[in-house]
């Protein structure tokens, strides 16, 4: 087993990764996450991106290859030890808004930090302050059930952020917004993740989203490929094809 770089915060090597049902998800792919970088995943629809980013952050486990996380590798951890580090060190956006109905809307932000062991009132003052920065502080006393699906999804990238974590992982985070909403939660998420020092993984198959990276990595069929260009967003919504060199 050979150490990864030492400037990588992740780093994967040759990750072969297929579905219960025998479906193909990841062929082989490598790549490595600098410190408090803002790293694209890129693909059309189907290409691995969710597939590499629950690999990346233990959520599951390669069939081959490795995933180290600051020199420590990730798969060889048994399930407890990688749930432990997914709650102290990473944070998870998905596509769509998951929120605890029974909680409100700063509980739930504030649900991360608070099972990190950070006190009820500290928890609640982060939580607050960042369901601001998402302009959804107003909601903070709502259920999710009162929240419009985009207000929602702007409280889960608040509960993303508020524990500052080491790398966030961000699927697709915009998908539920409108349009006129994306640009402004992308750029309060990607101005966030850079004060605070946040190294962002950001899966995404909008060219407009990958622009905000620092650097792109692109996959097709479960593989790395030197570029794909994606459709502009309105064409992209309507899996329309994408044109790649490999
Ligand atoms: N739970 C699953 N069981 C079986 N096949 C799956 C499962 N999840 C994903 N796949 C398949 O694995 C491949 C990669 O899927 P993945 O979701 O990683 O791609 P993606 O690029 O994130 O797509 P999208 O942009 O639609 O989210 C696809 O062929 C997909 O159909």
């Amino acid at each position: 087993m050979v150490a990864p770089p030492d400037n990588d915060v992740l780093w994967a090597r040759a990750l072969h990764f297929q579905h219960n049902d025998g479906t193909p998800g990841l062929g082989g792919v490598s790549l490595g996450v600098r410190e408090g970088e803002i790293l694209a995943v890129t693909g059309p629809r189907g290409s691995g991106k969710t597939t590499l980013l629950r690999c990346l952050s233990g959520l599951e486990r390669p069939n081959r290859g490795e995933v180290w996380f600051n020199s420590v590798p990730v798969h060889t951890m048994g399930p407890l030890t990688r749930e432990r580090l997914r709650r102290d060190r990473f944070g998870w956006i998905d596509p769509a808004p998951v929120l605890v109905p029974e909680l409100n809307v700063w509980e739930n932000a504030a649900l991360p930090l608070m099972l990190r062991g950070t006190s009820r009132r500290r928890a609640k003052t982060a939580a607050l302050e960042w369901l601001d920065r998402l302009d959804i502080g107003e909601h903070a006393r709502k259920r999710p059930h009162e929240l419009r699906q985009a207000e929602r999804q702007r409280v889960s990238i608040a509960r993303a952020l508020a524990p500052a974590p080491t790398v966030l992982f961000a699927d697709e985070p915009t998908a539920p917004l409108h349009r006129a909403d994306r640009a402004q939660v992308l750029r309060t998420l990607t101005t966030a993740a850079r004060s605070h020092g946040i190294t962002v993984v950001l899966a995404t198959h909008e060219a407009e989203t990958a622009a905000l990276a620092d650097r792109t990595v692109s996959l097709l069929d479960g593989r790395r490929v030197n570029t794909v260009h994606l459709p502009p967003v309105a064409e992209s919504e309507g899996r329309a094809a994408c044109s790649l060199s490999v």
